[in-house]
């Protein structure tokens, strides 16, 4: 992905920053879709250099006039352009109908047939933008169908149509894209949800409007990157000692689990923690010590108190093949009454889920989409709908930092919100979300604060899963794979 901005902002107030722009500003509504559409072709041009024949789709919206300046502009370039507008020239207004008579003025627009598609090196996406407002149907949802079916490249302008730019989910049918030029302002929809599978590569250009266009409103999210990662994580102090970077313990590992509590151990290791505990089913303890002597492991019987553990620890993670029996119920019990700041994942969440008492203090809880839908008692659909709202219900419920996991990770609590675009599908297997709780567990035992572990341990986990499948490959790749990488992103340069 290219380098893009940090702000993140809804629909709505795309739209804002757009009038504000135009009527705050005095920047003509035509001379910014002018802007746009040129941008669009110019980026088309750079990326696909050898396309001569266009198949551009142009809705009724600006989203389409945008489309129409860019058939126009290909066309006085001397490609091959087929312009298709799915909604009758004559019922468009404003800018767009400005850039669609711009268009008719050199190239007649001929109605859609899926024959175009065979013959187009390229196809322009100009159907629907911000402006979609319910699920894609008839002869629109037949078009795009026809559009995927063909596996032809497509640009989507500025969001693929039929991908809603606020959540990033995928109403009715919508447009696969190999690029999406986005512009003003980044759609937070265009990072989690559906969206990494619809979008291809997000591209952005701010048209040159004021600086000052920016003032208001204030972004909704963030977009996490590396210079984000930098701030937080600074070099060591020369006189650095282990008592600085915290003591965590990670509780877990029932019967037939104790990878799992490994798995987190190591990464919290990895991350930088000062000193790492485990505790586990006794029968546990020395494949966990052979495989990683740094750990100080203790087996803890069926009726036996954390209390000799929780004394020295400064932060939890609880949950990594914690089960849902009374082994694991009671350590949870007694881990939460610690009151010190703790990670929350995988069966601590179906605990918490049943009906355990979280009393205060700062907390990250992991959910995937199965386990949000439980906190929430919903479904995993209604999750995925809208992951902001549902990250953003969890944090409000628990009063806790959410990591809400999948693709394009999205992090709340009460007040701010963060996606994660980084990460790839070979992360789809088994223990990286215990990966995970460690990573969260040392960035807070090292002095960050819950939302910002919760932030930070979504970035660096996904990136040491980047480096790791850019090593070998996605399909295989282990969650201890990650281990080395960690450590290398934890030391930024
Ligand atoms: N002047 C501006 O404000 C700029 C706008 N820009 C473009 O304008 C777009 C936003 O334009 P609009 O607000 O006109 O929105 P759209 O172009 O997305 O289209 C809105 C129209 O589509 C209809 N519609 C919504 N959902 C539908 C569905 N499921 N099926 C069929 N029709 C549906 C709406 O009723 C409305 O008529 C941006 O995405 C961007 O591409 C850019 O040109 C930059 C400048
Ligand atoms: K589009």
């Amino acid at each position: 992905m290219s380098e893009l901005p940090d702000a993140l902002y809804t629909p709505e107030q795309v739209r804002e920053l757009d009038r504000r722009a135009i009527e705050d500003y005095g920047l003509p509504g035509e001379q910014l879709m002018e802007r746009a559409g040129a941008s669009a072709y110019r980026l088309l041009r750079r990326r696909f250099p050898d396309a001569r024949r266009l198949l551009v789709l142009c809705g009724g919206g600006n989203n389409g006039g945008d489309g129409y300046v860019i058939a126009r502009r290909a066309h006085q370039d001397g490609l091959e352009v087929t312009l298709c507008p799915l909604v009758p020239i004559e019922r468009l207004k404003g800018s767009a109908a400005a850039a669609a008579r711009g268009a008719g003025e050199q190239l007649e627009p001929t109605a859609f047939d899926a024959e175009h598609l065979a013959g187009a090196d390229l196809v322009v996406d100009a159907l629907l933008g911000t402006g979609l407002d319910r699920p894609v149907a008839g002869e629109l949802g037949e078009v795009i169908a026809a559009v995927n079916a063909a596996g032809r490249p497509v640009l989507a302008v500025d969001v693929p149509s039929g991908l809603s730019a606020r959540t990033g989910a995928v109403l009715g049918v919508a447009v696969r894209a190999a690029l999406t030029p986005t512009f003003i302002g980044l759609k937070q929809g265009l990072f989690t949800g559906d969206a990494p599978a619809y979008t291809g590569e997000v591209v952005f250009d701010d048209l040159q409007v004021p600086p000052g266009v920016y003032d208001a409103p204030a972004p909704v999210a963030r977009l996490l990157g590396d210079g984000w990662l930098r701030d937080r994580l600074p070099p060591r102090e020369r006189t650095a000692h282990k008592g600085r970077f915290g003591h965590v313990l990670v509780v877990g590992g029932d019967h037939g689990m104790g990878g799992a509590a490994r798995l987190a151990a190591e990464a919290a290791g990895r991350t930088g923690a000062g000193l790492v505990s485990v505790a586990t089913r006794p029968a546990h303890v020395p494949a966990v010590l052979a495989a990683r002597p740094e750990l100080m492991v203790r087996g803890v019987e069926e009726g036996e108190s954390l209390a000799p553990l929780l004394e020295r620890a400064t932060v939890l993670a609880c949950g990594p093949g914690l089960g849902t029996g009374p082994w694991g119920r009671a350590l949870l019990a007694e881990a939460l009454a610690a009151g010190l700041p703790l990670v929350l994942d995988a069966d601590a969440l179906s605990l918490l889920s049943a009906g355990m008492a979280l009393p205060d203090g700062p907390r990250v809880l992991t959910p995937h989409p199965g386990e949000a839908a439980r906190l929430l008692d919903t479904d995993t659909t209604s999750i995925q709908q809208d992951r902001f709202a549902a990250t953003q219900e969890i944090a409000r419920r628990y009063r806790a930092a959410v990591v809400l996991k999948g693709a394009g990770t999205v992090v709340a609590d009460v007040e701010r919100c963060a996606v994660c675009a980084a990460g790839n599908p070979g992360m789809a297997s088994g223990g990286m979300g215990d990966v995970l709780t460690g990573v969260v567990a040392a960035l807070l035992a090292q002095g960050l604060t819950a939302f910002e572990a919760a932030a930070a341990g979504a970035l660096v986990h996904a990136t040491a899963a980047d480096r790791a499948a850019a090593a070998g490959g996605e399909r295989g790749l282990l969650a201890g794979d990650l281990f080395a990488a960690l450590r290398t992103v934890v030391n930024p340069a």
